[in-house]
């Protein structure tokens, strides 16, 4: 883990720390006043299914979004801070870049805001997909356009990248030349990446930790080696169309039924009955049931909640 505690009071061991953070608008609560934690240095999944409140999450820590209750905190600073802008970098769904400007304009830019502006990132981004840089934003496609936005956003050297569905209208080559250059980053510079995504295997492949969102609630937080082995996938057979009792000692995620055979994913809270046929979950299965059933108790690991102390984490 790379971030450390800083000098000036910030603790720069979490990436991000909400407390009670809440978002109401006229229809209703987008995130109703919730607290976790995500630790520096590491690659966050944020999954949900539309409408969960994951862009409001991620649209208050790039400060587009007031929240009404509560705070957010990044590197240990108030979002608010004057410090805390230039160490991340948020790429939104809708990538909003000037669309008269040229590419090669748009990197000007980047360099002019930034103080730390990397200009052979960008540029080698750009190159990488053939952009030409006299072409202007207006006439590139949607993909084209996304990778002039993570060329801004990696040019800047955040410390934070905010990443909503980023790499959703790239093309598989460019996912996979992105998603690589993501994961260089985060090894070689301890970058924290908190990423929302719909695709769980990309989820599965880049993520370490995890935030899962449903109803503007967190339903599951924490490291994915943690979260995983806690779950089981459990086989057995159906008495008279009835799953056995002995199920009810554990927290059933999500069970299904096929002729007398029942399949449950299950948060094992006690031994679990050597009748049945039992097998470790992949992440992507363990985050369909929660997906599946957001209605689940929530599981939320000891680094992610706020105040815990988390020895390993200093
Ligand atoms: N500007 C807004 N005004 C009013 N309601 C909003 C606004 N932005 C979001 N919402 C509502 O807040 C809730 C959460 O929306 P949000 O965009 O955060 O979800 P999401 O998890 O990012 O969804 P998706 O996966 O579809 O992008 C939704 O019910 C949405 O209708």
């Amino acid at each position: 883990m790379s971030g450390t505690a800083t000098s000036g009071g910030d603790d720069g061991r979490w990436a991000l720390e909400a407390r009670g953070l809440g978002k109401k608008y006229r229809r209703g609560w987008a995130l109703r006043e919730e607290s976790f934690r995500v630790p520096a240095g590491r690659v966050c999944g944020l999954v949900g299914p539309n409408g969960a409140g994951k862009s409001t999450l991620l649209g208050i820590a790039a400060r587009l979004v007031e929240p009404t209750r509560g705070e957010l905190r990044i590197f240990g600073r108030p979002v608010g801070d004057p410090t805390v802008m230039p160490r991340f970098a948020y790429l939104g769904q809708d990538k909003p870049l000037f669309k008269r400007f040229t590419v090669a304009e748009c990197l000007r830019m980047g360099q002019e805001l930034n103080p730390g502006w990397d200009q052979a990132v960008a540029e080698r981004i750009v190159r990488e997909g053939n952009l030409a840089p006299s072409a202007r934003i207006g006439s590139l496609s949607g993909g084209q356009r996304t990778r002039v936005a993570f060329a801004l956003a990696f040019g800047k050297r955040p410390e934070l990248l905010l990443l909503d569905e980023p790499m959703s209208d790239l093309d598989p080559l460019a996912r996979d030349e992105i998603g690589s250059l993501l994961m260089s980053e985060v090894a070689e510079r301890g970058t924290t990446v908190l990423m929302s995504s719909h695709m769980l295997s990309e989820v599965e492949h880049m993520c370490d930790y995890l935030l899962v969102m449903a109803g503007g609630r967190v339903r599951m937080a924490g490291d994915t080696d943690e979260l995983v082995p806690l779950h089981t996938v459990v086989t057995g057979v159906t008495t008279d169309g009835r799953l056995p009792d002995a199920l009810a000692s554990h927290t059933v995620i999500d069970v299904r039924t096929a002729g007398r055979q029942f399949t449950a994913l299950v948060r094992h809270e006690a031994p679990l009955d050597p009748a049945w046929q039992l097998a470790e979950p992949s992440l992507e299965e363990v985050l369909l049931g929660y997906l599946r059933h957001p209605e689940a108790p929530a599981l939320l690991s000891p680094t992610a909640v706020p105040g815990h102390r988390e020895e390993h984490a200093a």
